[in-house]
């Protein structure tokens, strides 16, 4: 199959499980648009030469999300996770450099072309004629696929309250040009107060909460990377690495988020959702693909999911 077939017969794919909602995302449909700033720490600036890691605080516009492509599955439904987080900074010259990370560290599968098998066998399991056979033996070949299907993956009391991974890893560049590779990952800063709403199947208050807790007062996240071994396969998303015991990767605290406002105006919150077009393959000078397959293909994927997703203008 060549690569523009490979990325239709994905949206498809996903158009194909959850059905097309004018206007959304076909994935992650539901979310809530926030703003707010990044401060990069002095390892920042020493492993790159990124302009938003050099220190000065940075605009940045976030969307927290649910996974489901339905926009009526609500936060407590077993489809709304993983939870996304997409980032955005805003650089002086006008460009932008994004993360889209999401609450499960890995992904099912390494490359695309085993993504659209996954995704073919689990819409032959649904539907009016369900057949399980082709995911059933899909899974018997891909264990983390298995795995990442059967993890429970509850609703955070927040969506400030959980880590988010980047999954795919980069290439950082410093100045004279020596390479770090490692893994992108956002945690809460400190523990959060006990959730004011009740993470329950069928109740929606991830969005609600979010602008309740900033409207008392800012959050703060951390941007670590981890860091990875000389022998690790820069390839595979689909392999967690360890983070405590002898094998640890070494971290890297990158900086810190600040989230301040989320969009109150509900038709701005939308208008803003639609505009925007987060994509992890929009990278900038300090900062490349590591080899991951996965970075070059979301970059396209994501870019052909926004031009279907937005109305034709006349
Ligand atoms: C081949 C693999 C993948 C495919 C086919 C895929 C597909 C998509 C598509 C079509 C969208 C909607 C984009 C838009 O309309 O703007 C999307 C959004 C998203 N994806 Fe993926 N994705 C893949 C891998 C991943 C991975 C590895 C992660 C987590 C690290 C991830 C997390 C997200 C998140 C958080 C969003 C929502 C971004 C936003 O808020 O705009 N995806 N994905």
């Amino acid at each position: 199959m060549n690569q523009p077939d490979l990325y239709e017969g994905l949206l498809d794919a996903l158009y194909g499980i959850f059905g097309r909602h004018e206007g959304l995302r076909v994935t992650h449909a539901k979310g809530i648009v926030a703003h707010g700033s990044f401060s990069a720490s002095p390892a920042a600036a020493r492993l790159s030469r990124a302009a938003h890691l050099q220190g000065a605080p940075v605009p940045l516009t976030l969307r927290f999300s649910n996974f489901s492509g339905v926009p009526s599955s609500a936060d407590g439904d077993p489809d709304a996770g993983p939870q996304g987080l997409a980032l955005r900074f805003l650089l002086d010259d006008g460009r932008h450099t994004d993360i889209v990370a999401h609450s499960y560290d890995g992904f099912p599968v390494a490359t695309p072309e085993q993504f659209l098998g996954f995704l073919q066998g689990i819409a032959r399991a649904g539907g009016e004629r369900p057949d399980p056979l082709p995911l059933d033996a899909f899974l018997a070949r891909h264990p983390r696929a298995k795995r990442y299907l059967e993890a429970p993956k509850p609703a955070p009391a927040s969506y400030l309250a959980q880590e988010y991974f980047g999954v795919n890893s980069v290439r950082l560049l410093d100045a004279a040009g020596a390479a770090v590779h490692g893994r992108y990952r956002i945690e809460p800063l400190q523990a959060l107060t006990a959730p004011s709403h009740a993470a329950l199947p069928g109740t929606d208050f991830l969005g609600a909460e979010l602008g309740e807790r900033l409207g008392r007062a800012p959050a703060r996240l951390r941007l670590v990377l981890q860091c990875a071994a000389p022998d690790d396969d820069l390839d595979d998303g689909s392999l967690a690495w360890p983070r405590s015991g002898p094998d640890a990767r070494p971290e890297i605290e990158l900086g810190i988020l600040t989230v301040e406002t989320v969009e109150a105006d509900a038709q701005m919150q939308a208008a803003r959702q639609q505009a925007l077009a987060f994509n992890p393959g929009q990278l900038i000078d300090g900062i490349e693909e590591s080899g991951d397959p996965m970075i070059a293909a979301r970059a396209e994927l994501y870019r052909r999911a926004a031009l279907r997703r937005r109305p034709v203008r006349a």
